[in-house]
């Protein structure tokens, strides 16, 4: 079966160097906000690049909104933007505006169209002054919102979201949330912060590449986060 406004994987597999990164996951996810979690090195960014067609699974089969999102076509490649965890990963170009317009251009645009659809969305977002700046000299917060207004800007239906809090002060913090609350795309984020996910519908919880609880915040957290202090003071008692 395939839906045209959910994100589907059945069976899916992940497999490296004889381990199970990801094993055996049926989802079918409708909900247009959702969030993954789970303690490092669970399989969360694994899962998520399976979503955008980063990774193929070893084993199953992925469909983002009816697209495989490993096709190289264009409709494939764009059905879904990810937004690196470090955006040192996601940037390709010198300039602010360059790097916005990257992807219209890798996918045909002339370089007028690109840069005027690019800014267009960087005045929405008030940030066309910075159109030559170089995007080294941004600091970590304004750099995360040039990438993700980057994958904005090729209007995927599906943003994959890794980790875009880290690192970001507290007002910094909380515009992003307010911003990717108003994103009319369906979201999922990979997140270890409770607070940041109180608009979400659906709470992943992995655990060695395999899904631990599935529901609710209010269902899947309470118990996250009584599992996550009790590893801290197993820790604590080394
Ligand atoms: N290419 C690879 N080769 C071998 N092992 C890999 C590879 N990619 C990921 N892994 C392993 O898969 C597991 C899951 O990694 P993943 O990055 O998906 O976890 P994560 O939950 O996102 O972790 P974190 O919270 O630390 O970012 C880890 O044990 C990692 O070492």
């Amino acid at each position: 079966m395939t839906a045209d406004n959910a994100i589907e994987l059945e069976g899916v597999s992940v497999l490296r160097e004889g381990r199970t990164i990801l094993g055996d996951i049926d989802l079918t996810i409708p909900q247009s906000r959702v969030a993954l979690i789970g303690r490092n090195g669970s399989g969360k960014s694994t899962l998520g690049r399976v979503m955008k067609g980063l990774i193929r699974p070893d084993v199953g089969r992925v469909r983002v909104h009816g697209l495989d999102p490993a096709q190289r076509s264009f409709e494939a490649l764009s059905v879904a933007g990810f937004l690196f965890q470090n955006s040192d990963h996601q940037i390709l170009c010198p300039s602010v505006l360059e790097e916005i317009g990257f992807g219209l251009r890798e996918n045909g645009w002339s370089r007028q169209e690109a840069e005027a659809h690019s800014l267009e969305l960087m005045a929405r977002h008030g940030i066309e002054a910075w159109r030559d700046r170089a995007v080294a000299s941004l600091s970590e917060g304004q750099r995360r919102l040039v990438c993700l207004l980057a994958v904005l800007v090729m209007a995927p239906r599906v943003l994959i979201l890794d980790e875009p809090f880290t690192g970001l002060d507290i007002p910094t913090r909380l515009r992003l949330v307010a911003f990717i609350r108003e994103l009319p795309q369906q979201v999922v984020m990979i997140s270890h912060e409770p607070e940041s996910l109180k608009d979400f519908e659906r709470v992943l919880w992995l655990e060695e590449g395999r899904l631990q609880a599935d529901g609710r915040p209010t269902e899947v957290m309470p118990e996250f986060l009584a599992v996550m202090h009790r590893g801290s003071e197993v820790a604590a008692s080394w």
